[in-house]
């Protein structure tokens, strides 16, 4: 049995409280609902009390003998980082893209002539199970480190059903033996494999009439998300994707206008989607239809920044009533980064949002880009201990000294993971 974990005297706590029942949406993305000299109660995994460190002093004094306490004095105290579209699990690396990109190619030319996501899906295919779980994982325990406690994790570098549903066992065994909880998304149309280069549609039938039934029948995978993509798949392949995993209790997720304007924005509302995602290219009208249909927005302006492209305008997006996530969208290709905080920062620099919009976008918001608002994403008694704290005295400093790592304790289900910046 862990002991209680009693985190007292936090310089800010950012509770995030209010926001479970439905995605927080413009002013209210600026309300944190802060508590200074902060404290928070932590048993059985579970947030027992939160609320003033006088308050708790009443009520735990006589337990305090029993509690782990952290001293949370002088540091930013928040909710476990949520990272809501990753494809955490995969093989090998493309540094020499990068390179390639930095010389003038492009994305969408690499991955025509065989590279970028095919690259990845042959030395995903050519892993074996173990292999894959070990190099995940080392990117899961970064993710720890950089305060985040739950991540979606995407299938998409097999591209047969058995390499899929080797990429989503993966996560499902990281899942049960890592302290990060993964929520897994089937993500069979990524791309078209190379042996279906001249049957695209062909790909798209064996996708909706064996994968998603067999990943659906194991229980292996929550989300259907789909590439809508201009050369990858169409918005009408993209929708029968989505519909037919609806049809099996996939929710719809969607890879929505990232290199060019392609409607996904607008198909994202038209089928109602739990998210939409990238949007760098999102049409005026396509955020106007995500906000009346509640889309989430997931931004990924890691990615944005590492192709060397306009960000997605979270700014207008907010504005316009969309509730906005935000996310790594670690990969191997596009942005090859595990870290949030960055991620926040990149938020605030290229997409207009403040601090506090930032910090919403990555914790109540992102959990309910996967569904988990319930149970994660703010700081209230009966959710799940899973607490950050930084090594800032407040949410704005988080943002101002930026490119940093400041996380200095991680407690996930009500254990101290990471202490002093390390995993314990
Ligand atoms: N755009 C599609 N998929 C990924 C990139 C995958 C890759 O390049 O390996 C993304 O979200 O950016
Ligand atoms: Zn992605």
């Amino acid at each position: 049995m862990t002991r209680p974990v009693w985190i007292r005297h936090a310089s800010q706590l950012a509770t995030l409280a209010g926001g479970s029942l439905s995605p927080v949406t413009g002013e209210g993305m600026n309300e944190l609902s802060i508590i200074e000299d902060g404290s928070v109660w932590l048993e059985n995994g579970r947030i027992e009390r939160v609320g003033a460190d006088s308050e708790l002093e009443e009520v735990y004094r006589d337990r305090a003998g029993e509690a782990e306490i952290i001293d949370a004095s002088g540091r930013l105290v928040t909710p476990g980082l949520i990272d809501p579209h990753t494809h955490l699990v995969h093989a090998g690396t493309r540094q020499n893209e990068f390179n390639m990109r930095l010389n003038g190619a492009t994305y969408m030319e690499i991955m025509n002539n065989g590279g970028g996501i095919h690259a990845t899906t042959a030395a995903t295919r050519n892993a074996s199970h173990e292999q894959l779980f070990d190099q995940s994982k080392k990117r899961l325990d970064l993710f720890l480190l950089h305060g985040v406690t739950t991540v979606e994790a995407k299938s998409g570098y097999g591209l047969t059903l058995e390499d899929e549903i080797k990429q989503l066992e993966v996560a499902k065994r990281l899942d049960a033996e890592h302290p990060v909880d993964l929520v897994s998304t089937f993500m069979g149309a990524h791309a078209v494999p190379r042996e279906y280069k001249e049957h695209p549609d062909a790909f798209v039938d064996l996708v909706i009439s064996e994968m998603i039934p067999e990943v659906a029948r194991r229980k292996l995978a929550e989300f259907n998300d789909v590439f809508c993509e201009r050369g990858v798949f169409t918005p009408e392949q993209s929708r029968r994707i989505l519909e037919a995993g609806a049809l099996h209790g996939l929710l719809p997720k969607i890879h929505a206008d990232e290199i060019e304007p392609y409607e996904g924005a607008e198909l994202a509302a038209a089928i109602g989607a739990v998210s939409a995602d990238h949007l760098l290219r999102a049409s005026d009208r396509g955020i106007q239809r995500m906000a009346e249909a509640g889309v989430i927005a997931v931004l990924l302006p890691g990615t944005a920044f590492f192709l060397m492209a306009e960000s997605a305008n979270g700014r207008k997006m907010i504005d316009a009533g969309v509730p906005v996530a935000i996310s790594t969208d670690c990969n191997p290709g596009s942005s090859p980064t595990v870290s949030m905080p960055l991620i926040m920062n990149l938020g605030c620099l290229k997409m207009g949002m403040t601090p506090a919009e930032v910090l919403t976008a990555a914790t109540i918001n992102a959990a309910h880009a996967i569904r988990r608002a319930h149970e994660i994403g703010s700081i209230e008694a009966g959710k799940r201990a899973d607490v950050t704290i930084f090594d800032v005295p407040d949410f704005m400093t988080l943002q101002y000294r930026y490119g940093v790592n400041h996380v200095h304790t991680v407690i996930k289900n009500g254990k101290v993971v990471v202490a002093g910046g390390a995993l314990v």
